[in-house]
């Protein structure tokens, strides 16, 4: 199938019934000002799990079998129309009446072109400068023969491949901003994360390289657009120039304050048109309320994400920026907690990182350094007592090596302290978790107190010192990209969307898409499967 009647331009007021004939994808809301908004229905992308088959017993049989006709039937349902049209990023001109005109961007000097580019000495020359509007890219690169292959993700049961296309990122021709009358800012929500300063200075210098001058930050999160008593930062190239050499975000954070009303109705008042989120999930999810709500008044504003998340727990993406930076500064602590167990009389090191639900940055950073002998993950249930136990192969490791370092995800093993927890959330909505570090340190002291063998436990948590750093040189291009791609993004009139990388190239996603759930390390995945292989842990089942 050709992929412009997979996903057709999207410059275009698109119809949905024309793109999809299988269903309509949308669902068209009637407003007081005769304007439609189309929503995505959401789908369920099934994945195939291993599943062993032999020896099960009738019941576990009869029970498989209708799991499995109702496997079939979700299956039907996904074929690649439904992800041209679950990916196709939504339009300014979904729901407004806008002429496009040429773009003011130029990638070859840093001033923005005269529209109609009559008088530009580039006039000429603007081949292969922009990105056609019907330009995609493949999502996932690999067909795997069979759901038994490691890590295999089958949209069906034969695991037949499926081109997911999506679109590619970057500047296109027509625009749909005046970019006298755009009214961009920018916020910073959620936690911090190396190279949100990046992030900020490369929308700033590529707005101003279209010719945008009225730039605003809003400080502290989303409660800077209602609390009295936070005020707006003009931002300008001058002003953004070497932010990026330092960690934090020159704009500050915050967790809370997601009142949908309220900050739309402070984003009418100062006339903003042009809105750069950069958060994760959560972000993002007040990001996509803020989008509806603004089409729901009636306002022509675009809202583009840009994900920040030092977990690389957003989905469908190669990697999120401030993710490499962490789990290069970990490699300080780790090595911190080896040396300090190895010089020891029987050391155990012990290294908490972060990764509330996903254990991406424990997984990375243990496989990178080599000295880690027990990684441990929330998505990886372990025992701690028993023959099976973790601390019994502590006791191992010191009687055969004289040392142990363990390196855990802050999410992992909440299920061993769920007394501690308590059911608390932050200003967000997120769990409070129980501090497993601290945890783990009294459990190994406990231990090896109770079978009278001397252990030297050093407990080292340096999880804000890996978050308040700069990033380093790959973050910084991959915060620049995505800078980058997020003012073309709202220039080229997306909007509910984010930006990615994906196999390596940048691309535009409908925000739903990648905030359906976190995005968790696979214990069937190569890379898991390489971490244990770097260990050498056993089960802990
Ligand atoms: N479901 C939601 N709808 C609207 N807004 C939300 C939602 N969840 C969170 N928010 C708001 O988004 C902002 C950031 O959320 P949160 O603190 O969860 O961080 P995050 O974006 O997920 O990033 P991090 O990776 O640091 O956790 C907060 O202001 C929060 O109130
Ligand atoms: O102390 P804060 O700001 O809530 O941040 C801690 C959280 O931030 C995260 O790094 C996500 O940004 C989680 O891993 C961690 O639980
Ligand atoms: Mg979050």
């Amino acid at each position: 199938m050709a992929v412009a009647s997979l996903f057709p331009s999207s410059g275009l007021r698109v119809d949905g019934n024309a793109t999809n004939t299988l269903s309509s994808p949308f669902v068209s809301l009637s407003l007081p000002n005769s304007l439609s908004i189309r929503r995505r229905k959401s789908r369920t992308i099934a994945l195939a799990l291993n599943q062993p088959d032999s020896g099960r017993s009738d019941h576990v049989v009869r029970k498989a079998v209708s799991t499995e006709r109702r496997e079939e039937e979700r299956y039907s349902t996904i074929s690649e129309e439904d992800y041209a049209e679950n990916f196709r990023p939504p339009h300014i001109t979904d729901v407004f009446d806008i002429s496009p005109r040429p773009s003011t961007f130029c990638a070859k000097t840093s001033l923005p072109l005269p529209e109609g580019r009559t008088t530009n000495r580039f006039s000429n020359d603007l081949g292969k400068m922009f990105i056609h509007e019907d330009d995609r890219v493949l999502l996932k690169t690999i067909k795997y023969a069979s759901p038994a292959s490691a890590g295999a993700e089958c949209v069906d049961r034969d695991c037949n491949f499926h081109h997911q296309w999506v679109a590619r990122a970057g500047p296109r021709q027509k625009i749909y901003f005046d970019p006298e009358e755009v009214n961009a800012a920018i916020v910073t929500c959620g936690g911090l994360c190396p190279g949100l300063n990046d992030v900020i200075r490369q929308i700033v210098l590529t707005l101003d390289c279209y010719g945008v001058e009225n730039i605003r930050g809003i400080p502290n999160g989303y409660r800077g657009f209602f609390e009295e008593n936070l005020h707006d930062i003009p931002l300008s190239r001058e002003i953004v120039q070497n932010i990026h050499l330092e960690g934090g975000s020159l704009l500050g954070v915050s967790r809370g304050g997601s009142k949908t009303a309220d900050i739309v109705d402070s984003i009418k008042r100062k006339g903003i048109n042009m809105l750069f989120v950069l958060g994760g999930n959560g972000t993002h999810a007040g990001a996509l309320a803020i989008h509806n709500e603004c089409h729901k008044r009636g306002m022509k504003v675009v809202v583009v994400g840009v994900p920040k998340t030092i977990d690389n727990d957003i989905l469908l993406m190669d990697r999120t920026f401030g993710f490499d930076t962490a789990v290069e500064e970990a490699q300080k602590a780790i090595m911190t907690a080896y040396i300090e167990a190895t010089s020891a009389y029987n050391g155990v090191g012990i290294v908490k990182l972060m990764g509330r639900q996903s254990g991406f940055i424990a997984m990375h950073a243990s496989l990178a350094s080599g000295q880690v002998d027990v990684c441990l993950i929330p998505e990886v249930k372990f025992t701690l007592d028993g023959p099976e136990g973790m601390l019994q192969h502590i006791q191992y490791l010191l009687e055969t090596k004289g040392r142990a370092v363990i390196c855990v995800a802050e999410g992992a093993g909440q299920d061993l302290m769920a007394s501690l927890s308590n059911g608390a959330t932050d200003p967000s909505g997120n769990p409070i978790l129980g501090d497993i570090g601290v945890h783990l340190t009294k459990e190994v002291k406990r231990h090896f107190k109770d079978i009278g063998v001397p252990a030297d436990v050093k407990y080292i948590d340096p999880t804000y010192m890996i978050r308040a750093c700069r990033a380093n040189a790959s973050d910084r291009i991959l915060c620049a990209v995505l800078g980058q791609n997020a003012v073309h993004a709202g220039f080229a009139g997306f909007t509910g969307i984010t930006v990615g990388i994906a196999n390596n190239h940048y691309v535009v996603l409908p925000i739903p898409e990648v905030i359906s759930h976190a995005r968790n390390v696979d214990p069937n995945s190569r890379m898991w499967h390489r971490c244990l292989t770097s260990t050498g842990q056993p089960d802990f089942a």
